[in-house]
């Protein structure tokens, strides 16, 4: 049975909207700003207008398509849309700004779309036998397995996406997993085979794929070169024929899904909207439908790709607004934005991205904390769904924890069950009881669904670590005669450190790998403590499968031996569960040759020294604090 097939029957039970935690550093927060570049300003050529003449009004519904691009990582989509920008006059030719929508700074530095961006262009196609103007808006959207949110978000204000795949690559994890996405919102999907320009691509064996996974009509499928410019001229006519005009009511009263928002340092936070039904125009007053908020729309536009004041947006038109909001928490994404005085019912929106991680964030050196808040204040600004609370703890000083952007992810969240009576959800893990009164009577874990895709020779090690990982296997099948496909449930806690690297490095960088999230399950969860010279260090605490608790604990002591540097006294280094020690490492006192002065003779006087020496040291051990390098804090978030 195809996954098509599989996937149709289980259309029914909706999937559970993607929200996927940052399991690879890629930013450092003083990255996640704009940068807006005037010298890339768009330029109206043939095609495009004037911003300042853009009138909206000659664009109804009929006239417009809001479409996607979606695809797996590195297969083109941002080169495709530069090029789709080009062809339609908004951007210049040669603009020198390659992958024009990635407009964080992190995404040129690392070539990979983070946020969805909206452009809108404006093209002239015979249609039902005349030439007629259409408004197009084009998401670009990130195929990183990281971003995919970004993706389930884009695609509530499309009618249509681009699946774009790489003619030598194939089908790939993202590919599925994007796919699933738009066929379940009901888009219309225009298969599009990029780089045919490269000398391994094969687009018959992906067009043979494309049926096989997706039952996508091999007619149906465009191929192009996004680099060379090779069949783009098919892009946009077949997007204007094959995409549905959007279905909203311009006669309705104003409803508006807020789609994303930022914040702008000159004009406070911009949201950027899909009008669904309605019309919206500056110096409307407009309300919240989640808040019941009100404000006052200063300035409506679209963009073009830059913000182009058009002063008023009609159905099915996505635009931004700025309406005085003072921070990005009050625009809540998914929110239905409506005219105050009239009852809407509001869109149905996307559900709340779902903290799955939960991190903590210190600075080596504790006065870097108010840059480190500054910058973290900066974030949540523009980024909505992160949230953070600060957080003091006794080894690693003020920091903050619960943050989704962050590059250690520290703790899960699980739930538990205690003989007490006591239940709760848990994120830290010196808030479990070591206590045996208090005993941990049941634990559920968070997991994920995870799709692995991978050419065949490597089957056999890719089964082998996800069963290391405490994967199940719920689905192996063959894509085609090369490359496997597999299904996985597997722990969270299991992938979120180093299992796609691993991943990568047994299959010589060849799978791909997505996941989704998915329900709590039962678990022999333990709490593993970490003892210095007999006393727990709560921050060092970690909860490991029961399985896995010796080698982890094994682990955690041989690599705090390394980077504790010797003391005038002896570290006793142990990890326990609960009153049982399950490893010790012994770091040996650094030792003062207190008779190096003491030439020759008395005896006395020499034992007199070497028991004077002892004394101290016992007194050092007992007052004395053992001082623990930040590093050994970062190795041991490594030891899964
Ligand atoms: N040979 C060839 N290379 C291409 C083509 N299209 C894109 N590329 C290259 O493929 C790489 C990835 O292109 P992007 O457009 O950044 O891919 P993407 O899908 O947007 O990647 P993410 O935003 O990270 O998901 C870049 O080096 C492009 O120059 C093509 O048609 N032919």
């Amino acid at each position: 049975m195809t996954t098509f097939k599989r996937a149709s029957r289980a259309l029914t039970s909706k999937l559970s909207a993607i929200y996927t935690c940052n399991f690879h550093p890629v930013t450092s927060l003083s990255h996640f700003s704009y940068t807006h570049n005037a010298s890339f300003c768009s330029r109206p050529r043939q095609n495009s207008k004037e911003g300042s003449t853009i009138d909206l009004n000659q664009y109804p519904s009929d006239n417009i398509r809001n479409f996607s691009i979606i695809a797996h990582v590195d297969h083109g989509k941002s080169t495709l849309a530069d090029r789709l920008l080009e062809l339609t006059g908004t951007i210049r030719k040669g603009h020198g700004q390659p992958q024009y929508l990635d407009k964080l700074q992190v995404e040129r530095e690392r070539g990979i779309t983070v946020k969805a961006q909206t452009a809108t262009m404006f093209h002239r196609h015979k249609f039902l036998g005349s030439d007629t103007d259409f408004l197009l808006n084009l998401i670009d959207t990130p195929g990183h397995v990281d971003f995919s949110y970004e993706v389930s978000r884009s695609l509530a204000a499309c009618q249509g996406a681009l699946l774009v795949v790489d003619a030598a690559q194939g089908v790939q994890a993202q590919t599925v997993a994007n796919f699933y996405l738009a066929f379940e919102s009901n888009l219309a999907i225009i298969p599009v085979i990029n780089k045919i320009d490269q000398p391994t691509a094969d687009p018959d064996r992906v067009k043979a794929q494309l049926k096989s996974m997706f039952d996508l009509n091999p007619s149906d499928v465009l191929l192009t070169s996004a680099k060379t410019g090779l069949g783009l001229e098919q892009v946009l006519p077949a997007a204007i024929e094959r995409i549905p005009p959007p279905p909203g009511k311009s006669t309705s009263p104003l409803r508006m899904l807020l789609l994303d928002s930022y914040y702008d340092e000159y004009k406070g936070v911009i949201c950027h909207v899909a009008i669904v039904d309605g019309a919206l125009h500056k110096g409307d007053k407009i309300c919240s439908a989640a808040t019941g908020q009100s404000y006052e729309v200063s300035d409506v536009g679209i963009m073009h790709p830059e913000l182009v004041a058009t002063g008023i947006l009609l159905t099915g038109q996505v635009g931004y607004i700025v309406s005085g909001m003072r921070s990005t928490k009050e625009a809540r994404v998914g929110d239905t934005l409506h005219h105050t005085r009239t009852v809407i019912q509001p869109l149905p929106g996307f559900k709340p991205a779902k903290h799955m991680v939960f991190s903590g964030l210190y600075p080596a050196d504790g006065s870097d904390f108010e840059a480190l808040n500054h910058a973290i204040e900066r974030l949540t600004c523009n980024d909505a769904s992160v949230s953070v609370t600060k957080e003091s703890s006794t080894a690693l000083g003020l920091g903050f924890r619960n943050m989704e952007h962050t590059s250690f992810p520290l703790f899960l969240q699980c739930h538990i069950f205690l003989s007490t009576q006591m239940e709760g959800m848990v994120q830290n893990p010196a808030a479990l009881p070591s206590n045996p009164k208090n005993r941990l009577i049941a634990c559920w874990e968070p997991t994920v669904l995870a799709t692995i895709i991978i050419p065949s020779e490597y089957v056999g090690s890719v089964i082998s670590l996800c069963a290391e990982r405490r994967g199940e296997q719920l689905e192996y099948s063959f894509i085609d005669s090369q490359r496997a496909f597999m299904k996985y449930r597997m722990p969270l806690r299991e992938i979120v450190v180093d299992f796609y690297n691993e991943l990568k490095s047994i299959t010589s960088g060849y799978a791909s790998f997505d996941y989704e999230d998915s329900e709590y399950q039962a678990s022999d969860l333990l709490k593993l403590d970490i003892l210095l010279n007999g006393q727990p260090v709560d921050a060092m605490a970690t909860i490991v499968h029961k399985s896995k608790a010796p080698r982890v604990g094994r682990e955690l002591v041989e690599k705090l031996k390394k980077f504790i540097d010797r003391q005038m006294f002896e570290i006793i280094i142990q990890a326990a569960i609960g009153s049982k020690v399950i490893a010790r490492e012994t770091l040996s006192a650094m030792r003062k040759n207190v008779l190096a002065k003491c030439y020759g003779g008395d005896v006395t006087r020499k034992r007199k020294l070497l028991e004077k020496q002892k004394e101290g040291k016992k007194r050092m051990k007992r007052v004395g604090s053992v001082d623990i390098p930040q590093e050994a804090f970062h190795e041991l978030l490594k030891v899964s």
